[in-house]
């Protein structure tokens, strides 16, 4: 599980180190960093220009130029402020014979010192048009300038980076934008509480049967989704939970027929009402938002059992305000809301994405799993985590379907909601992924995928 730190939290550590170490030590290293990894991007090239700015993050670039220069690497740098030049920096890239230029030329790598941890807003014109000039890749010092650092949010211009070097510690801009490849240098922090944190793929326990257990004991996965319309959703939700873990999926809504045929190992009902036990509901999807759906959302809250909630459930939730009335405040809730459900839930979802979901679980004891390219999942307890799709492979029709029924089985083996809907996410990219195998793949594919992907966790 890797930590991620707002940079207010970053810099305030940083200033704890600076006061024990011998000054400039903390950039030297930073820079050594940036200076390793752009060798290795430049695999025996040897045209490297820096783009400086005005703060310690164009002071990094001139010294990794500085570095760059002892290796023979013939360097130029660009100073979008030369008064305010970080002046140690600049005077050690001079020592070492580095130039000074107007324009960025044609270089094998370019390295983006514009801006870094204190950086708010797009990149200013000058910079920007600077950066509109560049055609070799970028290595971003830190970040890419012109993004975000506590929220990733892009709003104007900004640097496309090949590959960034952080130092220290991730920082949000890390885990909700694209900053390329990511490496981390290691320059003696060590902060604690991290404000969110990323899965890996060995930070995952999947639930397994242990030797003792049998179909109920694993939990039994409850599913009321569907429609006339559309059987289809209510066919990928419940397949989705017979293949992620249960030992049991008890389907109950108007598309048994349809489940019968696909999945005969579910137990069908036409009503949740003689659904029988369940130890967690997963309900919404392609349900319909009439008043039989309403009391069916109704129905699943006041049954003492942990709830999913997607898609047409959390909109009855948003115009519906009654229905929370029937909530059991014991049994957890997960919503799963893209950004235009979020919004009918709770208001824009505005830049901060983590903001906004931790928000909203507090507001609604739920945990809010926000679906996007970056899907933010959190607890009412304030905890977050973010997952990145490695790919758009999962952006496709059904998709969310099967997540819920990925949750709804993992919800009903009894794991932390928090992490249900951690796990769910990730293993979601992962299915996607493995089905995709590089072309399209539809929903059911995905589905379908899902005991690679849980093999595949388990093998890591
Ligand atoms: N504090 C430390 O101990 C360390 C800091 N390091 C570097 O220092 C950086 C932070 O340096 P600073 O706090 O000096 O600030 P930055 O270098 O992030 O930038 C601040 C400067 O950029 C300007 N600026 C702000 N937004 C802008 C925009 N949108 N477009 C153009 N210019 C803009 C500001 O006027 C200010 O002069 C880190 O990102 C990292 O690269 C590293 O050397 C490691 C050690
Ligand atoms: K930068």
């Amino acid at each position: 599980m890797r930590g991620v730190w707002h940079t207010e939290r970053v810099k305030s550590a940083e200033e704890e180190l600076m006061a024990v170490v011998p000054p400039g030590s903390l950039m030297r290293k930073a820079a050594f960093g940036v200076a390793t990894h752009a060798l290795r991007l430049l695999a025996g090239r040897r045209r490297v220009t820096l783009l400086v700015g005005a703060g310690n993050n164009g002071g990094d670039a001139l010294w990794a130029g500085y570095f760059l220069r002892r290796r023979g690497v013939a360097v130029s740098a660009v100073l979008l402020n030369p008064a305010k030049a970080h002046a140690e920096g600049l005077a050690a890239f001079r020592r070492v014979g580095g130039r000074i230029v107007s324009e960025v030329g044609s270089p094998d790598l370019v390295i983006d010192g514009i801006v870094g941890l204190s950086a708010r807003g797009p990149l200013r014109p000058q910079a920007a048009a600077l950066v509109d000039t560049v055609t070799a890749p970028i290595l971003a010092v830190d970040l890419p300038s012109g993004i975000d650092p506590d929220t990733g949010e892009i709003s104007g211009p900004h640097v496309k980076a090949h590959t960034t070097v952080t130092f220290g510690c991730l920082k949000p801009v890390h885990a909700l934008a694209d900053c390329g490849e990511v490496h981390l240098v290691d320059i003696g922090l060590r902060p604690v509480d991290p404000d969110f944190v990323l899965l890996d793929r060995e930070d995952i326990a999947w639930p397994v049967p242990g030797p003792s257990d049998d179909k109920y004991t694993q939990g039994v996965t409850g599913v009321a989704a569907g429609s006339a319309t559309y059987p289809g959703a209510a066919v990928l939700s419940t397949g989705a939970a017979v293949l992620a873990t249960s030992g049991m999926v008890r389907y109950a809504g108007p598309a048994a027929d349809a489940i019968r045929a696909r999945w005969p190992e579910t137990i069908c009902t036409g009503s949740t009402t003689d659904a029988g036990r369940v130890q967690a509901w997963v309900v919404g999807p392609g349900m319909g938002t009439g008043t039989s759906s309403a009391e069916v959302v109704r129905f699943v809250l006041d049954a003492g059992v942990p709830v999913i909630a997607d898609a047409d459930a959390i909109t009855l939730l948003a115009s519906t305000p009654s229905l929370w009335d029937a909530r059991d405040p014991d049994a957890a809730l997960v919503l799963t809301p893209h950004d235009r459900e979020f919004e009918r839930l709770a208001g824009p979802v505005g830049p901060d994405r983590v903001a906004a979901a931790r928000k909203a679980a507090r507001r609604f004891n739920a945990v809010v799993l926000l679906k996007g390219h970056r899907t933010v999942v959190a607890a009412p307890d304030g905890r977050a985590l973010v997952n990145s799709a490695t790919s758009s492979w999962p952006a496709t029709a059904g998709s969310g379907d099967v997540l819920s029924g990925i949750i709804g089985a993992l919800l009903a083996s009894g794991l932390d909601p928090f992490l249900a809907a951690g796990y769910g996410a990730y293993l979601h990219v992962l299915a996607a992924e493995l089905g995709a195998d590089g072309a399209p793949v539809p929903a059911s594919g995905l589905m379908t995928a899902i005991p690679d992907a849980i093999r595949a966790l388990r093998r890591s």
